[in-house]
């Protein structure tokens, strides 16, 4: 069977935690093909962002034409954006698509990547349009508190772990993947929030980097010790 597609708008991490990284494995967990326009690059690891380099306008356009000329995606979801003019592009360009907004502003290291500027932008173009929106408290806060059914405010859970680097990221795209697969909004928000707990609970106890290590991506099978996790 064909499987839906999902385009994910969004950075990259080199870490692998975070950003593009963590949303092309999740569709790929979850069964649907990932597409991916990349915004920015950051130079970043388990311990913080060293450095982020924007990809020009021009150059995330084109990516965006040819995701939606030809794949058509039905569901987007967007991550980093970088610029206000990014924020705009991708109002504009995917208004009439399922649009889940991950109004990324601050990694979990606390390294700021959206401005004051993007954070208007989101007001004015792009939470208008969106299906769903799943800012953290400060987002939720820096936006404004926008209330309403498709505002979803995520916070940490249950699983005590410091390897949490990229649950945010991997939330909006279960989340993303749940709608592309038919499920309505509630039933995605609770599949969601199950498919990073249970992926919480596989890399709990992996050493990974120095810091806050990455969310297991689509580990389920064996571990290192060959327990199935
Ligand atoms: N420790 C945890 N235990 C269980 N579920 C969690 C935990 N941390 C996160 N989650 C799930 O993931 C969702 C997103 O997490 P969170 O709000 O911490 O994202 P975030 O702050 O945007 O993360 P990041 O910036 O690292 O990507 C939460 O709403 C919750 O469903
Ligand atoms: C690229 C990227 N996207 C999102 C986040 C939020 O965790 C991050 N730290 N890096």
């Amino acid at each position: 069977m064909t499987p839906p597609v999902v385009l994910t708008v969004a950075a990259s991490d080199s870490g692998g935690g975070a950003g593009i990284a963590a949303d092309l494995t999740t569709f790929a967990a979850l069964g649907v093909h990932g597409a991916c326009v990349v915004t920015a690059v950051t130079a970043q690891d388990t311990l913080g962002v060293r450095a982020v380099h924007r990809v020009p306008l021009d150059v995330v356009e084109a990516q965006l034409d040819a995701v939606l000329d030809d794949l058509d995606p039905p569901v987007v979801k967007t991550g980093v954006l970088g610029s206000p003019e990014v924020v705009a592009l991708v109002a504009r360009r995917c208004a009439d698509r399922t649009l889940v907004v991950d109004p990324v502003l601050v990694a979990t290291t606390g390294a700021v990547l959206g401005d004051e500027a993007v954070v208007a932008a989101y007001a004015e173009h792009l939470l208008p349009v969106a299906a769903v929106v799943t800012p953290n408290e400060r987002e939720h806060a820096a936006l404004g508190r926008p209330d309403g059914p498709g505002v979803v405010v995520t916070r940490g859970g249950g699983v005590a772990t410091t390897n949490d680097h990229g649950t945010g990221c991997t939330y909006s795209s279960a989340l993303a993947a749940h709608l592309a697969l038919g499920a309505d909004l509630p039933a995605a928000t609770a599949a969601a929030a199950s498919y990073v707990t249970r992926q919480l609970l596989v890399g709990r106890d992996w050493q990974l980097g120095r810091g806050r290590g990455p969310v297991a991506h689509v580990h389920t099978a064996p571990t290192p010790e060959g327990d199935i996790a």
